[in-house]
């Protein structure tokens, strides 16, 4: 499914976060969503999948309109929009196994009165063993590392068999194998069209594994192949008066344009 931005505008009480975004993301990609801390890439996100309401301006996914007068969350629970927020937002005392929080994502493909069916198990432990977490299944989330917690969260997704996939910093605190098997998952959603859109401050990861990269503070500042938008005048724009760290791994800091730290 495409993904298509037109002037949106989002934020919190009177302050604007994203503003006027306009941006068309063609079916398949696999987008890196790259800004310093506070660009609004997680406001991006909920903004997608209807959990913020638009000031301004509209957003397509598929062949579906939505604007700031719609109930967006009830007309996105109709579309395959998979989310997968940051770790820090997810509550992981909540009693609840490996295999429950698998089976969440299947309750999209089922009215509310609807029970799950076997149909909906076999699925959920299909993508189990896809990930490796078959032998977690009865395990508490909470007592998972956050390698597993991730690929439990990405099995979920999985388990919504979405056509949107936003997956907002899953590589922050994982080690370098699970984020291995994460990419391949994400390589092979990429091949049968899924369009997915990551968040990361790893530069050198979008250098050597993204296709597409979306600079954002506040506004987009460029969007397109990486080759074309990893360079140093618009990765300077969009990170402008705070550290960056460059994709060989040293830190640099950057001019600040207007005493602000955004464009
Ligand atoms: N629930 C909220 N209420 C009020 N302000 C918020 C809320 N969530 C985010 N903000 C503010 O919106 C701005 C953008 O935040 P957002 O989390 O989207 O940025 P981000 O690019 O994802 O940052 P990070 O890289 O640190 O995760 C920040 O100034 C933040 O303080």
């Amino acid at each position: 499914m495409h993904i298509r931005l037109q002037d949106v505008w989002v934020g919190y009480g009177e302050q604007a976060v994203l503003q006027g975004i306009d941006l068309h993301i063609p079916t398949g990609s696999l987008v890196a969503v790259v800004g310093p801390n506070g660009a609004g890439k997680s406001t991006l996100f909920k903004a997608l999948v209807g959990l913020l309401p638009l000031w301004r301006g509209g957003i397509q996914v598929g062949l579906q309109n939505f604007d700031g007068d719609v109930d967006q969350r009830q007309a996105k629970k109709a579309l395959s929009v998979a989310y997968i927020p940051q770790r820090e937002e997810v509550d992981w005392r909540f009693p609840v196994t490996v295999l429950d929080v698998v089976l969440m994502g299947r309750y999209r493909q089922r009215r509310w009165h609807q029970r799950l069916q076997a149909s909906d198990r076999e699925m959920a432990w299909v993508c189990l063993e896809r990930l490796g977490l078959a032998e977690l299944a009865t395990a508490a989330i909470g007592e998972l590392s956050g390698g597993q917690q991730q690929r439990v969260f990405l099995a979920r997704a999985l388990a919504q068999e979405p056509q949107v996939l936003l997956m907002d910093e899953p590589f922050s605190g994982v080690d370098i194998s699970h984020q291995e098997e994460v990419l391949q998952v994400l390589a092979e959603l990429q091949g049968q069209g899924v369009t997915i859109l990551l968040s990361t401050h790893d530069l050198g990861l979008v250098w050597q594994r993204f296709q597409q990269v979306l600079l954002l503070n506040r506004r987009v500042i460029a969007f397109g192949p990486c080759q074309e938008v990893m360079v140093s005048g618009l990765l300077q724009q969009t990170f402008a008066g705070q550290w960056m760290i460059l994709p060989d791994g040293s830190l640099m800091a950057q001019p600040c344009l207007n005493g602000r730290g955004s464009p």
